[in-house]
């Protein structure tokens, strides 16, 4: 990310460098734009798209973004900036909407509109601390979002009134949850290789695998592992230093340590520690001080053998903005990914969660839930919640018939948006190719592969037969289907780019 977002007395001001980007207000001359017509054209921009745009893909990709920011360039044409939070999320807004967004923009501002997609740093934002403090003398004065220094885990709003382990609060010494503990975690194939390097380190901290790189999609167990780590750790030597922090958290310390010339005290508190444990470095993204600290206490604690565990939604070498110096010591030790529970896997976490509840949930109800609630474990979390909640509160047994009741809204969204005609443009549009190859008889892999996908996804979103499928794909036998799908479905198993391609085209097409 090139560009920093300052925030000055309340006026959104854009330093981007070459662009030339000046600060906007609504009192300024010529040119500028206000704050609230800014919103409005966002706004305006947003409602147009939604016209335009099928509704899961709008739902999916547009309508969680934060309203965009526009500033006007010295030549008068307008930048939009558009926060979106995390790199695949920007490469594939980039290239599946930005040109039309920007048209649609122009249109709508009377004057060209350049977009800019920036990866977010919440509110936080702030925190982008400077390269050098001479660099940005107006940084000293930026304010801190008091919720910065508070833990996600323990931030995040109860659903219901069902409290799961991670909503638990943490210990605020280590700020480690005392729930997400190896007990907790379910094991399966999907976290292995992790849950295994994970378990080393707590039983031998600062000797291999340091750092430990563990990276995957939201809401699969990252978080989970690394305060396994630290609470096991704590179990065997509750002396040592141990300190779980989100990437945010850190930020915000280098900005207040910044503000206060008080570099020492950030070195006393990260220097000394036994292990650290890392959550989201993709935040760091665009804050080269932050990077430099950090660089400063990776190198000390490696250097005193103190164990470094980091999670990211992407693996080092595919993390934007943050220097090669930091994204190479990442990959140093050992980098491990966390995929997609399999049906088993989240049949288990389901029964085991629902047994920590004490409302013990039938395997064929897990199984029904698991078979429908695909996404992430968090989201088989929430759907958990509703089924207990559902039974709990209509005094009924935990029943297919209940659970389907309780999860009414989620399945029905589900049965409505996935056809295989969405499939196909879905999978074509990732691909970059014509949804009329879809039909085709060309056998090119660039195209023969995407299509490959797209039956793979028909069979498991959809309840088409093989036959059915295969009529639908340009008249094709039932076994060039079955072969697909046997082919896709064994690749997804030890082919981790293709298992995450395939997560975001499932998550697309849930919306
Ligand atoms: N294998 C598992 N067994 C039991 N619970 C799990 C497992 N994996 C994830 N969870 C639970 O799912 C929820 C989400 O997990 P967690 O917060 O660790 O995900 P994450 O990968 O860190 O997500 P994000 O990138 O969004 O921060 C937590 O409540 C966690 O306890």
């Amino acid at each position: 990310m090139s560009e920093e977002e300052y925030r000055v007395d309340g006026v959104q001001a854009l330093n981007s460098g070459a662009a030339g980007v000046v600060a906007v207000n609504a009192a300024d001359g010529d040119g500028a734009v206000s704050a609230q017509w800014a919103s409005d054209l966002w706004q305006r921009g947003c409602e147009r798209l939604a016209t335009e745009l099928p509704e899961q893909q709008f739902n999916t990709w547009i309508r969680p973004l934060p309203a965009a920011t526009v500033a006007a360039d010295s030549a008068g044409a307008l930048v939009a900036t558009l926060k979106v939070p995390n790199h695949f999320k920007r490469d594939w807004i980039r290239r599946q909407y930005a040109a039309r967004i920007e048209s649609i923009l122009t249109d709508l501002a009377g004057r060209p509109t350049r977009l800019e997609l920036a990866l977010s740093a919440p509110a936080r934002d702030v925190a982008a601390a400077p390269a050098s403090p001479a660099a940005a003398p107006q940084q000293a004065s930026l304010p801190i979002e008091p919720s910065a220094a508070a833990p996600r885990a323990a931030a995040a709003p109860a659903a219901s009134p069902i409290v799961l382990p991670s909503q638990a609060p943490a210990s605020a010494k280590h700020r480690i949850n005392p729930q997400l503990t190896f007990d907790t975690l379910v094991p399966g194939r999907a976290n292995q290789m992790a849950r295994t390097a994970a378990l080393h380190v707590a039983g031998a901290p600062g000797i291999t695998y340091n750092p430990l790189f563990i990276y995957g999609g939201v809401g699969l167990g990252k978080t989970h592992l690394i305060h396994a780590v630290g609470n096991a750790l704590l179990k065997d030597r509750p002396d040592a230093r141990v300190l779980y922090l989100h990437a945010e958290q850190f930020i915000s310390d280098v900005v207040k340590n910044y503000q206060r010339k008080t570099f020492d005290e950030l070195k006393a508190k990260y220097h000394s520690l036994d292990l650290l444990l890392i959550d989201d470095v993709q935040f760091f993204a665009g804050k080269d001080r932050t990077q430099e600290e950090f660089f400063n206490a990776f190198e000390a604690l490696l250097a005193k053998k103190a164990h470094i565990i980091m999670t990211s939604d992407t693996y080092p070498k595919g993390l934007v903005d943050i220097d090669e110096r930091l994204t190479s010591r990442f990959d140093a030790g050992l980098t491990v990914a966390i995929e997609p529970p399999e049906l088993e896997m989240r049949v288990a976490i389901l029964i085991k969660k629902a047994e920590a509840e004490g409302q013990p949930m039938p395997e064929d109800v897990a199984f029904f839930v698991a078979k429908n609630v695909r996404a992430n474990v968090r989201e088989l979390e929430g759907a958990l919640r509703k089924v207990l909640a559902y039974a709990k509160f209509s005094h009924k047994e935990i029943s297919i018939t209940l659970a389907r009741e309780a999860l009414k809204d989620l399945l029905s969204i589900q049965n409505r948006q996935i056809g295989v005609e969405n499939i196909q443009k879905t999978v074509a549009d990732f691909y970059k190719i014509k949804v009329a190859d879809m039909y085709s008889k060309k056998r090119p892999a660039s195209i023969a592969r995407p299509r490959q996908i797209a039956m793979y996804l028909a069979k498991e979103l959809t309840q088409k037969s093989l036959p059915e499928i295969g009529e639908l794909f340009g008249g094709r036998d039932h076994t060039t289907v079955l072969h697909a799908v046997r082919k896709i479905g064994g690749e997804r198993q030890k082919n981790t780019e293709l298992n995450q391609q395939l997560h975001v085209l499932e998550q697309t097409l849930k919306g």
